[in-house]
């Protein structure tokens, strides 16, 4: 059985308040982008290993066993004993890159266990169980335009379609500590609602909806702010950088020409158009 996780950008990211714990309130909205990664699973005949991971495309820091979707594996296999796998995992998201790829993965793992051996868990449980593996998986289960709030973790629905819109995303080969990121933020409260920007048209977007982890990241890595100008320079309707960084993304009129620029020889570089959301 086969599936394509997909990516998510942020629209908008304001942080908050710091709290006791440490960690940050914050509201955003995640929307879905078709940038996937290619996830198979088949039953394991051979040994008696309880799963063996097959990885392919871009390289994935870490051990087989703190690959995420071995870990959902693992999250779903303690509660009902499920048969052996055999994993395929083809990567194409960037990580690193605030597009939440791992947590895809590990979204779309659950998804997978759950119709492949018939678990008949519904989407409310498929999220706490998500919940458990990673700040960002349980948006991917419903995989839908969402406005979260919390530590990321509060979800509700959000009725925004940018269907038409194209989007010219670019990653350059650029690591952005999400923890240095949030260090540097001093967290307030935003002056209009994220929800209310988001129901205006996206060309009233730019000077409004705001990523505040930019302000703490364009200066240590001014390329990935020159990258959000160039967005502009190029006829975006709106840029951004997406979650802590480091891929920026620009939102494009569906007739939109977006010409071949250099962004170094080791970015990442993604063109497309939104369709059903
Ligand atoms: C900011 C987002 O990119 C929005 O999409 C994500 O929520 C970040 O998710 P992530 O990369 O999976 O980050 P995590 O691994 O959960 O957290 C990394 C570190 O960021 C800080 N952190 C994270 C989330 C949060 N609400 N407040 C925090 O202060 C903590 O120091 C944490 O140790
Ligand atoms: N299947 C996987 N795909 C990608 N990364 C994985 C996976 N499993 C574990 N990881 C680990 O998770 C980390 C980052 O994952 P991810 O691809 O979600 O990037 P991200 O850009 O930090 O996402 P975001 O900031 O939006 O949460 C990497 O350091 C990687 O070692």
């Amino acid at each position: 059985m086969l599936t394509f996780p997909n990516a998510k950008i942020n629209l908008g990211l304001n942080i908050t308040e710091k709290r006791p714990d440490g960690y940050h309130n914050l509201e955003t909205i995640f929307y879905p982008v078709p940038i996937e990664d290619a996830l198979e699973i088949n039953i394991l005949n051979e040994g008696n290993r309880k799963f063996r991971l097959h990885q392919a495309g871009l390289e994935i820091e870490g051990e087989a066993e703190s690959n995420l979707v071995v870990k959902a594996y693992k999250l779903l296999d303690d509660q009902f004993n499920l048969p052996p796998v055999d994993i395929h995992l083809f990567k194409h998201i960037p990580s690193g890159a605030g597009l939440g790829g791992g947590s895809a993965d590990a979204a779309f793992m659950l998804k997978l266990l759950n119709n492949k051996f018939e678990l008949g868990l519904p989407d409310d449980t498929l999220e706490e169980y998500a919940a458990k593996l990673g700040a960002d998986c349980a948006f991917f289960i419903r995989n839908r335009p969402t406005y979260a709030e919390g530590i990321g973790n509060i979800f509700s629905p959000l009725p925004l379609s940018l269907k038409g819109y194209r989007i010219w995303l670019v990653k350059p080969d650029i690591f952005v500590s999400t923890r240095d990121a949030f260090a540097k933020i001093k967290p307030h409260h935003p002056e209009m609602s994220l929800k209310e920007i988001a129901q205006l048209p996206v060309e009233e977007w730019n000077g409004r909806m705001v990523n505040d982890f930019e302000e703490s990241v364009f200066p240590q890595f001014p390329t990935i702010g020159e990258i959000k100008e160039e967005m502009y320079r190029q006829g975006a309707v709106y840029a951004s950088m997406s979650g802590s960084g480091s891929s920026v993304y620009g939102l494009f009129k569906e007739d939109a020409v977006l010409p071949e620029v250099d962004f170094g020889e080791k970015a990442f570089v993604y063109k497309g158009r939104f369709t059903d959301v």
